[in-house]
């Protein structure tokens, strides 16, 4: 089977690149699998591209193999599209994902427009090659309260377009037929196959 690395230490995201791309043929290894240290890296860009970009070729340049990184996070309209780039530490450099939906659901409180949606940048790095760039986005809007225990970080606040049930009620296939990441891996797959093989 073929591999491919995923710099990415979020359990949630790795669960869905696993699902994913098993149908591919193509098995997911995470940062929480290597027994080597990688280096840190810090998302100081401000974009969801720039940060993609970080994780995948610091790890890359590292580990001399191609890379995939997943940048990704909740734009909220009524919020000018916060947070943003800053999803993961909205609430705090902790990163908690309860916390940072509470505060979502606070600063909509009594506002009518509650459109938002998933947004996902995938960069796959390959050393000694330009680095490639997929962009996949999910329609929706913020739920009044949490709803579900499925998924991770905002998708018990998150109703996609056309249906009732948040990311969090739907069974974790429906989810990744529509999301954001998925979008972005279906974009991505011709170039993954290409370095793979
Ligand atoms: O499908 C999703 N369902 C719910 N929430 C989601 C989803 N996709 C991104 N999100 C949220 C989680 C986190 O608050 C932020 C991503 O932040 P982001 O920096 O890309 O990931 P992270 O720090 O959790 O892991 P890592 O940087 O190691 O890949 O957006
Ligand atoms: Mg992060």
């Amino acid at each position: 089977m073929k591999k491919l690395i995923v710099a990415t230490k979020n359990q949630g995201k790795v669960n869905e690149f696993r699902d994913m791309f098993s149908k591919y043929g193509i098995e997911t290894y995470s940062l929480n699998d290597l027994d080597t240290p990688m280096p840190d890296v810090e998302e100081t860009g401000t974009t969801f591209e720039e940060n993609a970009q970080l994780k995948a070729e610091t790890i890359a340049d590292f580990l001399q193999v191609p890379v995939l990184a997943d940048d990704s996070g909740l734009e909220v309209d009524a919020l000018n599209k916060r947070p943003g780039v800053f999803s993961a530490r909205f609430a705090g450099e902790e990163k908690d994902d309860q916390r940072n939906l509470e505060k979502v659901l606070d600063e909509l409180n009594g506002i009518e427009n509650r459109e938002a949606r998933f947004v996902c940048a995938l960069a796959l790095a390959i050393p000694g090659k330009e680095t490639i760039f997929e962009r996949g986005t999910c329609e929706g809007r913020i739920a009044t309260k949490s709803f579900g225990e499925s998924g991770f970080g905002y998708d018990p606040i998150f109703i996609p377009k056309g249906y009732e049930e948040t990311f969090a009620q739907l069974p974790s296939e429906e989810k990744n037929q529509m999301s954001h990441r998925s979008r972005a891996i279906q974009q991505m797959e011709t170039s993954i196959q290409d370095i793979l093989t």
